[in-house]
C-alpha cells in the first residue's frame, strides 16, 4: 500500500488547517493512501519531520503551510538520496512558490491537484548549506520581506511592501561588491541583488518575468548605485517587469553566482533572514519533483519556446 505523510504547520495563515485535516485525510484515504499526519511544533520541526518520511520510505510527502514551512520541508528532503515526490498545499500568508506552480488556495482543490499525478522536477536553490526555492539577495530593499509584519502583509497585500519600502528609502546605501558567475565578473557598488528561481517574488510577479523553474539557471538581477529619485522609478518599471533594459540593471543568467561585498551585507532567503553574504549561490537543476498543475505546465513549455 502507498503511504502519504503530510507536515503541516498549524499556526500558519489563518490556522485553517486543522479544521480541514479530517477532509484532506479522507481525500487521501479514498485515493488508496494509507495518509498520516504530523503537526510541526516549532522552527525546524517540519525539515526533522520531511528527513524522517524520507527514511520511512514514504511515497509522497504533503507540505501544508507557507513558504516557510514548505522552504523546511524542501530543506529535509534536499540532501536525502531518493527524494519523494512533493506535494503543496498553501495555507501561509506568503505562498509564493504555490503561486508560482499556479496551486490554489483552495484546500481541497490543492489536494486533489496532488492526486491527479501531474508532477514536474524543479531547480532549487543552495547558498551557505540553506536551500531556497524562490528567490534570496542581497541589499538593504531585500530586507522588506521580513521587515513587513505578517499582519500587514495579509491585510494590505502588496501595499505593505510599498509602504515599508518608501520608509526604508533613506537608509539605503550602495555597497561594493565582488560578483563571480559562471566564470564571469561583475564589480560595482550596488543598491541590492537578487538570484531568482521563480518569477513570484512577494507580489512582485515580474521581477524576473521569464525565469524558468527548471533550466539550472538563476536569474540574476543587479541594481547599480543610484539616488532614490531614480531608484523609485526602477522599482515602478519593475512592478511592470519592465526594468531589464534599464541602464541601472545588470541582468544574467547562471548556474553558480559568488558574492562578496566590502562591507557588511545581509542576506535574504525567501523573505527570511539568512546570516551575511558572502556567500555562494549553487542552482541544484531539476532536484525537487513537484506535483503542479496544467496551468504551470503550460506556462513553462511557452515560456520554454
Ligand atoms: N507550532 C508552531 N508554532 C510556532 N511556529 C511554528 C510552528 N510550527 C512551525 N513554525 C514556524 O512558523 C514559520 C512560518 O510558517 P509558514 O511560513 O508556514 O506560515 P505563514 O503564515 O505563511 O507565515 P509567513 O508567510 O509570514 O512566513 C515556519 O518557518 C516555522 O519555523
Amino acid at each position: 500500500m502507498k503511504r502519504a505523510r503530510i507536515i503541516y504547520n498549524p499556526t500558519s495563515g489563518k490556522e485553517a488547517f486543522r479544521r480541514e485535516l479530517p477532509d484532506v485525510l479522507e481525500i487521501f484515504e479514498k485515493a488508496g493512501y494509507e495518509t498520516s499526519a504530523h503537526a510541526t511544533t516549532c522552527e525546524g520541526d517540519a525539515k526533522a519531520a520531511a528527513r524522517l518520511a524520507v527514511e520511512r520510505g514514504y511515497e509522497l510527502v504533503v507540505a501544508c503551510g507557507g513558504d516557510g514551512t514548505v522552504n523546511e520541508v524542501v530543506s529535509g528532503l534536499a540532501e536525502q538520496p531518493n527524494r519523494p515526490k512533493l506535494g503543496i498545499i498553501p495555507v501561509g500568508t506568503t505562498n509564493d512558490l504555490a503561486r508560482a506552480l499556479n496551486i490554489p488556495r483552495n484546500i481541497k482543490r490543492a489536494a486533489e491537484i496532488i492526486l491527479e499525478g501531474k508532477t514536474r522536477k524543479l531547480d532549487i536553490g543552495k547558498v551557505n548549506d540553506q536551500y531556497f526555492m524562490n528567490i534570496a539577495g542581497g541589499g538593504k530593499l531585500t530586507e522588506l520581506t521580513y521587515d513587513v509584519p505578517s499582519k500587514t502583509k495579509t491585510m494590505l497585500g502588496q501595499m505593505a511592501y510599498y509602504l515599508k519600502g518608501i520608509e526604508m528609502l533613506p537608509s539605503l546605501r550602495p555597497i561594493k561588491v565582488e560578483i563571480e558567475y559562471d566564470g564571469k565578473w561583475f564589480e560595482d557598488e550596488i543598491m541590492l541583488f537578487l538570484v531568482s528561481n521563480t518569477n513570484s517574488v512577494g507580489g512582485f510577479e515580474k521581477l524576473a518575468p521569464d525565469a524558468l523553474l527548471d533550466d539550472g539557471l538563476f536569474d540574476l538581477v543587479i541594481l547599480r548605485k543610484t539616488n532614490i529619485a531614480e531608484f523609485i522609478r526602477v522599482v515602478s518599471l519593475a512592478i511592470r517587469g519592465a526594468h531589464l533594459d534599464h541602464d541601472l540593471i545588470f541582468y544574467t543568467r547562471a548556474n553558480r553566482i559568488k558574492v562578496k561585498p566590502a562591507d557588511k551585507m545581509q542576506l535574504n532567503i525567501d523573505g527570511e533572514y539568512g546570516g551575511s553574504l558572502p556567500g555562494e549561490f549553487v542552482n541544484l537543476h531539476q532536484h525537487i519533483e513537484y506535483f503542479v498543475t496544467d496551468e504551470f505546465i503550460k506556462k513553462q513549455d511557452s515560456l520554454q519556446k
